[in-house]
């Protein structure tokens, strides 16, 4: 099959499609039975990431049972971070921790040509699984925005409210521009190593722009994210990017109208119907089901799919969830809503 076949990159290259393409945020994870003896293997979360043999295998693990049309790489937003030479650790129940930035130390520890060679298995696994997906089914590679990077790297853990990081928005202003700089560069090398792999998809995940204030989601999302496509796009014109940025709210209509992306992930709180009709342009909108309706299943799955694909799929599309799988999903649930997306006609 050539790979312009594959359904998600026809969706992105602006065709509409019968029946969407459709993968899951977090496909990967500890809601299966076989990524938790595999996790189990490894030792540490990033000892995971760094193995290309087990990454490569809890990346398939998902198509095999489901069938998803795409693959997403198995790896983590925050291996950036480590790559830069800011330790990143992964605790049970906390998430991940990271000796937080001093903004005495002006960033100097932070090395970005130490990035892709330090990533190097990640480049490895997504060689590997080109060579083992089926024929039809696209791999997608993917980065944290810097913004959400960013709030990790100042904060040292996840955060409610972002307090040290909006420190830096507003009370070293050049500071927090040179950081942000510092990983746009960063993530568009990431980005281009997994391109140079084979990731026939990249995926940019902002996902706590929804945390910023609108001039500063433009500052600090939107144009980073504009920056690293434009960036990517002139080196791999045939590479298609999905933007993520979660929680912006209206300001969905800013990405739509900026328009640099070929897909826009809707995160759960966005109605169907609104982003259909408010978002001009021929990019595809992936989303949005909530991860919940998916625990749940049975009828109340089927009555949301539904409407989310009489709603979405009449504009090139991607179902996908409005944010990452949890850990209580029951597989059976997932099996089903492969069966509804799959049989599904317009
Ligand atoms: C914010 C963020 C992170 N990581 C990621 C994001 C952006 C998407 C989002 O908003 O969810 C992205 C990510 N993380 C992971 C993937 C793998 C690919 C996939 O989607 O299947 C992807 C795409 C694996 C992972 N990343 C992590 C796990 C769980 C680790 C484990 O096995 O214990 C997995 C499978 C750990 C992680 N990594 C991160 C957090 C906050 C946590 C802890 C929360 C949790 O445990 O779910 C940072």
């Amino acid at each position: 099959m050539m790979t312009s076949d594959k359904l998600i990159l026809r969706s992105l290259k602006g065709e509409t499609l019968a029946r969407p393409p459709f993968w899951l945020m977090r496909q990967a994870g500890r809601y299966l039975p076989e990524y938790r003896a595999a996790r189990a293997k490894a030792g540490s979360f990033l000892d995971l990431c760094y193995h290309p043999d087990l990454a490569a295998e809890v990346t398939l693990q998902p198509i095999r049972r489901f069938g998803m049309d795409a693959a997403i790489l198995f790896c983590d937003i925050l291996v950036v971070a480590d790559g830069l030479g800011q330790k990143v650790r992964f605790e049970e129940g906390r998430g991940p921790v990271l000796d937080a930035l001093n903004p005495e130390d002006d960033l100097r520890d932070l090395q970005v040509d130490r990035v892709v060679p330090h990533l190097g298995p990640v480049y490895q696994t997504v060689a590997d699984l080109r060579a083992k997906l089926p024929a039809e089914t696209a791999l997608i590679g993917f980065a944290g925005a810097p913004w959400t990077v960013a709030s990790y790297m100042i904060e040292g853990c996840g955060s409610r409210d972002y307090a040290k990081a909006k420190s830096w928005i507003y009370q070293r202003p050049a500071l927090f521009k040179r950081l942000i700089d510092l990983l746009i560069e960063a993530t568009t090398r990431h980005l281009a190593a997994q391109i140079e792999a084979g990731a026939e998809v990249v995926q940019l995940f902002d996902s706590w722009a929804g945390a910023l204030d609108h001039a500063a989601m433009i500052d600090w999302s939107l144009q980073p994210c504009r920056d690293i496509v434009s960036r990517l796009r002139a080196k791999y014109p045939a590479v298609p990017v999905i933007v993520f940025p979660r929680g912006v709210g209206a300001g969905y209509l800013d990405f739509a109208q900026a328009g640099f992306m070929q897909g826009l992930g809707l995160d759960t709180g966005v109605p169907p119907d609104w982003a259909r009709n408010a978002m001009p342009g021929q990019f595809a909108l992936q989303g949005n089901l909530d991860p919940q309706i998916l625990v749940a299943g049975g009828e109340a799955m089927q009555r949301s799919v539904t409407s989310l694909l009489a709603g979405l799929n009449s504009r090139p599309y991607i179902f996908n969830l409005g944010h990452g799988i949890v850990p209580e999903t029951p597989p059976e649930h997932v099996a089903a809503l492969a069966e509804l997306i799959r049989n599904w006609k317009a």
